[in-house]
């Protein structure tokens, strides 16, 4: 597979290029932000692999290294304004993009993937490209469908990770709500609030080098009991395995946008959550679920 980085110098860019210099793909090109002091160097001997070939050039350059080195794919975890070109230069020149970058509005994001949708490229996008977290989605689904009870959102982050809350939190919070059919978002509650039923709290915890912990409560009001799903990410590995999973997915697949659940076998939704048994009926419109009929 020949494999284009962007941000290659980068927490998860310069992980991704190790583990293609270490695998039997290739590394064709590889761009940092413009004005970066390592261009012109040698990504291999930046990374202390020694001398690859492959010089580290400026994304200034993105498109035309597109059009010369014709990789089959690009992945890219830079930041929204940057990918929002490296996908438009990918659209124009049809070369697959995996992206992991966080942070875009919802408008924005909604743009860019119905560009994708309408374009002649394949393309993966996903806040979180550990196979874990995909997993811990299809738990939290089926908790938040099953129990009627009140659901908040705990992420925790590294010191340096600019966007709030990250993006695999607000994609938690959507699954919640879809689940629903209901749910305000309330992101770090302060001061005097009165908690309504449907709200979906998000809170962003920033401090040293944690890798991403996300934990969702669901609690009930005289339940007795509460269940917290959590994931935690060890190590940027669990991110640039399924990322260069994605990658090779790509490779076979017709033009389209895709999803981790098309890789991992879950895109039968419904088959995870039809064998969820759930009370039929309550009254005045109430919501049905095991924490008993919620007020709408
Ligand atoms: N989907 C997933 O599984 C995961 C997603 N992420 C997301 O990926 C993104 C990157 O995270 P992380 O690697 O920790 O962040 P870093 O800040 O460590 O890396 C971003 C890199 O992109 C570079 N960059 C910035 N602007 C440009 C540009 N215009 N052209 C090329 N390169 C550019 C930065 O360069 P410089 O330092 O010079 O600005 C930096 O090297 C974030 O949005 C994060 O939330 C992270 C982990 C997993
Ligand atoms: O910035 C990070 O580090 C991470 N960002 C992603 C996000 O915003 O969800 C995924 C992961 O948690 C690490």
């Amino acid at each position: 597979m020949k494999i284009a980085v962007t941000g290659c110098l980068g927490n998860m860019g310069s992980r991704i290029a190790e583990a293609v210099i270490e695998s039997d793909d290739q590394i064709v090109f590889a761009v940092e932000a413009p004005g970066h002091e390592e261009i012109g160097v040698d990504l291999g001997e930046t990374l202390g692999f020694g001398e690859i070939g492959v010089p580290i050039s400026s994304a200034a350059d993105f498109k035309e290294l597109l059009d010369s080195e014709k990789p089959d794919v690009v992945i890219d975890f830079t930041m929204p304004q940057a990918t929002l070109g490296f996908v438009e230069d990918c659209i124009e020149s049809r070369v697959n993009i995996v992206v992991g970058t966080t942070g875009f509005t919802d408008e924005v994001k909604e743009a860019m993937l119905g560009d994708i949708e309408d374009s002649d490229i394949s393309a993966l996008v996903s806040p979180n490209y550990s196979v874990g977290v995909n997993v811990f989605w299809k738990l939290v689904s089926m908790a938040a469908r099953t129990l009627n009870y009140d659901a908040e959102i705990v992420e925790v982050h590294h010191n340096q990770k600019v966007d709030s809350p990250s993006g695999t939190a607000i994609k938690t919070a959507d699954i919640i709500k879809d689940m629903r059919g209901e749910g305000e978002f309330v992101y770090g509650r302060s001061g005097v609030h009165e908690r309504e039923k449907t709200e979906i709290g998000v809170h962003s915890v920033r401090a040293g080098d944690v890798v991403g912990d996300h934990t969702v409560y669901f609690s009930g009001t005289n339940a007795g009991e509460r269940i917290e799903v959590t994931h935690r990410a060890h190590d940027r590995q669990a991110f640039v395995q399924g990322a260069l999973m994605a990658a090779r997915f790509l490779l076979d697949q017709p033009p389209g946008l895709y999803s981790m659940d098309d890789i991992l076998g879950f895109g039968q939704q419904e088959g995870i959550d039809e064998e969820i048994a759930r009370p039929k009926r309550c009254k005045k419109g109430g919501r049905p679920g095991f924490g008993g009929c919620g007020r709408k």
